[in-house]
């Protein structure tokens, strides 16, 4: 379970990029955070594993106040948060196994991870996770020969070896068509749920979102002023978030989409 309380970040610049957010993502829920530009999402993602420093709250992950930590203790910890971005950051030279296999440089000692040379355990978790996403295949091609889908694949088995409690996903469909959106979507839906992984989904694309996600995070200006359903989130709701627009062509495109998958 991830616990964020009175999390608050204020810029050097006064920008409060987040204010008092309290929120708990129960182990297997993927929430979808949501907002316009400049709402606090990057910012709130970032908090949670520290790469920007929270002004106050706390931050708690299966009962460890991340918070608190020194950096000792937070490089432990972060190996229990898997990032994914959007855009992939994936090192083009490498192969697709040792991309995915760099998720274990947290575990493996210096030398190790200097000659890049991983136990065999770790290796075989590698050709697990790559089968499931459908990439065995693939495990010997040059990260730069991949398309933008495939790429992401490889993003999320390189979180996934880390072996987390918690995803925390930047905008993973930013780059991708839809149709490549959704399976990218629906990949990551199910494997939380197969993992019993809690996800923060940092996410534009509002109608994705209600496609896949069970609970719903609106922010603006950095405060929470939504956290329900897909079915909850109407377009009186939306213009609380996003402002004055014509929602219902966002909406409506949700339903016509599941019809055109059942079918
Ligand atoms: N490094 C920084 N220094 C100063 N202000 C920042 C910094 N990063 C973000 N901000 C400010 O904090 C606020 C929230 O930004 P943030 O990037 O978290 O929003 P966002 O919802 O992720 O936006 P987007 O959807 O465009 O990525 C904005 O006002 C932004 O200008």
């Amino acid at each position: 379970m991830l616990r964020l309380e009175k999390l608050t970040k204020v810029y050097k610049t006064g920008d409060k990029a987040l204010n008092a957010v309290d929120l708990d993502v129960p182990k297997g829920q993927v929430l979808a955070l949501i907002g316009p530009s400049g709402a606090g999402k990057s910012t709130m993602i970032r908090c949670i594993n520290r790469l920007v420093e929270p002004t106050s709250g706390t931050v708690t992950l299966d009962g460890v106040e991340l918070t608190s930590l020194g950096l000792g203790g937070l490089r432990k910890e972060r190996r229990r948060m898997g990032m994914i971005f959007q855009e992939y950051a994936l090192v083009e030279r490498l192969t697709v196994m040792e991309n995915v296999l760099s998720g274990r440089l947290g575990y493996v000692g210096f030398w190790r991870s200097f000659l890049r040379k991983y136990p065999q355990s770790d290796v075989d978790e590698a050709f697990r996770l790559l089968d499931r996403v459908g990439l065995v295949e693939m495990a010997d091609k040059r990260a730069d020969e991949l398309s933008g889908g495939q790429r992401q694949r490889v993003g999320i088995c390189r979180a996934l070896i880390q072996n987390p409690s918690v995803l925390l996903v930047d905008e993973p469909t930013a780059s991708l068509d839809p149709k490549t959106s959704r399976q990218i979507m629906r990949l990551i839906v199910e494997l939380c749920e197969e993992r019993e992984l809690a996800a923060i989904v940092n996410i534009h694309d509002v109608a994705l979102a209600q496609m896949f996600v069970s609970r719903i995070v609106g922010l603006k200006l950095g405060t929470m002023v939504f956290d329900g359903s897909p079915a909850d989130l109407t377009e009186d709701v939306l213009t609380t978030i996003y402002g004055d627009e014509d929602w219902s062509e966002t909406i409506q495109k949700v339903d016509e989409d599941d019809e055109v998958d059942a079918a």
